[in-house]
């Protein structure tokens, strides 16, 4: 998985990478030859005192060391190019794929997972990749040259090679592999204090209304100390390794100045040829500790490289049409006129047993107003989910203008419809920014009437900045009710066929919410409207009311049509709502 992200998103930079994998190979020989140079100079130059030996290999050593230097520099520079620039590409392609998806993927995944996959995976993964280019590279032939140059140095003192590089191996792989599980676990914890946190934070209220501070306090401690303990533990095994490799290398030094000493004083070998020898030993320990940790580095990264692939090869639930339906074809070829019809619409969601909506049939006309009431849980929202498709149904059709709504493309679909949800969400920036979200070229009068039509241009009106004026993340910087009022402002803005009102005027008084529907009607004379209300009040001037219960349509009529025990259209559980709320003189 991790060879095929990498090769799929490495591929336009393939020119940076082959030329990073050259200068680091320059590097690596430059680095090589260097201590060989070095043993020259004392061989022949010091010892024989050849001044002018020493300053012509003195140049070359110098000469050497700067293309070193270039080299280096350069595929540090190219590496980190190509890295940075392959986690910015799956970044985008993760952040458009996750876009396309509907409800269903969003939820079978779930938010935070999709944060973290797009931020720290990729992270991962580019981390790696980082090191790749250079140790890939490097380690093999600073640990093949090394050994060729140690035996070209002196084939007897190579042999010490034999005990050191498989201690060390062992050594620095048993930390390593120690060192994983601490890793892995690591990552984890982290999930449970961001979990933890993102619940406090964003149930602050609650937490201070219950005061439930101390114990919310030790729940985060409790996450937070297994983190502490996790990262003690890798903690410790790292303070290990260090010194640890450092012994082993002095160690050998050691043994190497031991043997060395022996064969310089028996005048088998030359100081000169020591020194190159142990730069030599050096570079092999240093191949041997970088692969090991590599190795181990490479499986977390694989790790991180499925969970990227596998919201990347998520295909979305509610697909784009092959050969999408113009809307010049709608209502047979006149164009969108916004009829919603739902035909024995059937819906469940994915992995719950039982249906939540059973056999829905109705038409929502233009210039009418449907409104959908029932007890919570009824299925009203999951109702209206279903025409901008946040999910397809499992049986049935949903109709617009005579047309499935998944023969549509889903800009034309989007376009057709102002969808106002449950809870009002706006997004960061400024109120005006947030009324064009649907009509980008909208003018500030239109702006404006639309507050006016959904009771919201006095509140925007005493903003010292008025329709510049700032919103927090969320729309945190509003009560609920002005959230609510400016999220349909936004859908009124975009004037569209069909209006989509999901228990929007619940969070109003009942005067505002009479004061705003009356603002509403002429504005929406030609439209479809479908309201999902809690309010009776709300509802009663409807042409037509759908009364839900268990996802099915046990009532439809008009108020007065479904109050009447008389009448054919009379229903029981509207009756029920209905004295809920009020007495029946009231509702009379
Ligand atoms: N994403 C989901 N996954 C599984 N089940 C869900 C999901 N959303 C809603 N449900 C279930 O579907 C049923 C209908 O929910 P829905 O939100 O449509 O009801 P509602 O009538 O709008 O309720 P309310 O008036 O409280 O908003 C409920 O039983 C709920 O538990």
């Amino acid at each position: 998985m991790l060879i095929t992200l990498m090769r799929r998103y490495l591929r336009p930079y393939w020119v940076a990478v082959v030329l990073l994998l050259v200068l680091q190979l320059l590097q690596t020989l430059a680095n090589l030859y260097l201590p060989s140079l070095n043993a020259d100079i004392i061989d022949n130059g010091v010892v024989q005192g050849d001044i002018a030996y020493i300053w012509n290999t003195g140049i070359l050593m110098l000469g050497i060391s700067l293309l070193q230097a270039g080299a280096a520099v350069g595929a540090v520079y190219l590496g980190a190019r190509a890295a940075t620039a392959f986690g910015r590409d799956v970044r985008r392609d993760l952040f458009s794929t996750v876009q396309t998806f509907s409800a269903r993927e969003v939820g079978q995944f779930g938010a935070p997972t999709l944060i973290t996959r797009t931020t720290n995976d990729v992270q991962q993964v580019q981390q790696v990749l980082i090191m790749m280019f250079t140790i890939m590279v490097m380690a093999p032939i600073m640990l093949v040259g090394g050994v060729f140059m140690a035996l070209q140095e002196d084939v007897e003192l190579s042999m010490l090679l034999l005990v050191v590089v498989p201690v060390l191996l062992v050594c620095v792989g048993l930390l390593m592999w120690r060192m994983v599980p601490y890793f892995r676990a690591m990552q984890s914890r982290i999930d449970t204090i961001n979990g933890v946190l993102r619940e406090q934070i964003t149930g602050l209220r609650v937490v201070r209304a219950f005061v439930r501070e101390r114990r919310e306090i030790e729940r985060f401690d409790a996450a937070n100390t297994a983190l502490y303990d996790t990262s003690l533990g890798a903690g410790k095994l790292m303070a290990m390794a260090f010194p640890l490799v450092m012994l082993i290398m002095n160690l050998s030094s050691v043994a190497v100045l031991w043997f060395g000493a022996g064969r310089i004083a028996a005048g088998e070998m030359q100081i000169g040829a020591l020194t190159a020898f142990i730069a030599y030993l050096m570079f092999i320990l240093m191949a041997v500790m970088m692969s090991t940790m590599m190795v181990m580095m490479v499986p977390r990264a694989a790790v991180a490289a499925g969970r990227i692939a596998e919201v990347l090869d998520t295909r979305t639930s509610v697909a784009e049409p092959a050969d999408p339906a113009p809307l010049s074809s709608l209502s047979d070829g006149a164009g969108p006129r916004g009829v919603v019809t739902f035909e024995d619409v059937t819906f469940g969601y994915p992995g719950a047993e039982a249906p939540v909506l059973h056999g829905l049939s109705f038409t929502a006309r233009p210039g009418e107003t449907t409104a959908i009431i029932g007890s919570t849980g009824a299925g009203k929202t999951t109702l209206l989910n279903l025409v901008p498709r946040l999910f397809d149904v499992t049986g049935g059709r949903v109709l617009v203008d005579g047309v499935d709504v998944r023969s549509l493309s889903t800009d034309d679909l989007g376009s057709l419809l102002g969808v106002v949800p449950q809870k009002a969400f706006l997004f960061s920036g400024t109120i005006a920014g947030n009324l064009r979200y649907g009509k980008p070229d909208a003018s500030e009068a239109e702006l404006w009437q639309a507050l006016e039509i959904t009771q919201a241009r006095d509140f925007v009106e005493a903003l010292p900045e008025g329709l510049d004026a700032p919103v927090g993340q969320g729309g945190s910087t509003f009560s609920g009710g002005q959230r609510q009022r400016l999220a349909m402002a936004r859908a009124v803005v975009r004037e569209p066929r069909v209006y989509l009102f999901d228990d929007s005027f619940s969070a109003l008084d009942y005067a505002t919410d009479a004061r705003l529907r009356a603002a509403l009607a002429p504005r929406t004379r030609q439209a479809t409207v479908i309201v999902v209300a809690q309010r009776v009040a709300t509802i009663r001037d409807a042409d037509q009311i759908l009364v839900l219960d268990h996802g099915r349509i046990v009532g439809r009529g008009r108020h007065h049509e479904l109050l009447d025990r008389e009448h054919p259209a009379y229903s029981e559980t509207y009756e029920e709502i209905v004295t809920s709320q009020m007495t029946l003189e009231e509702a009379a």
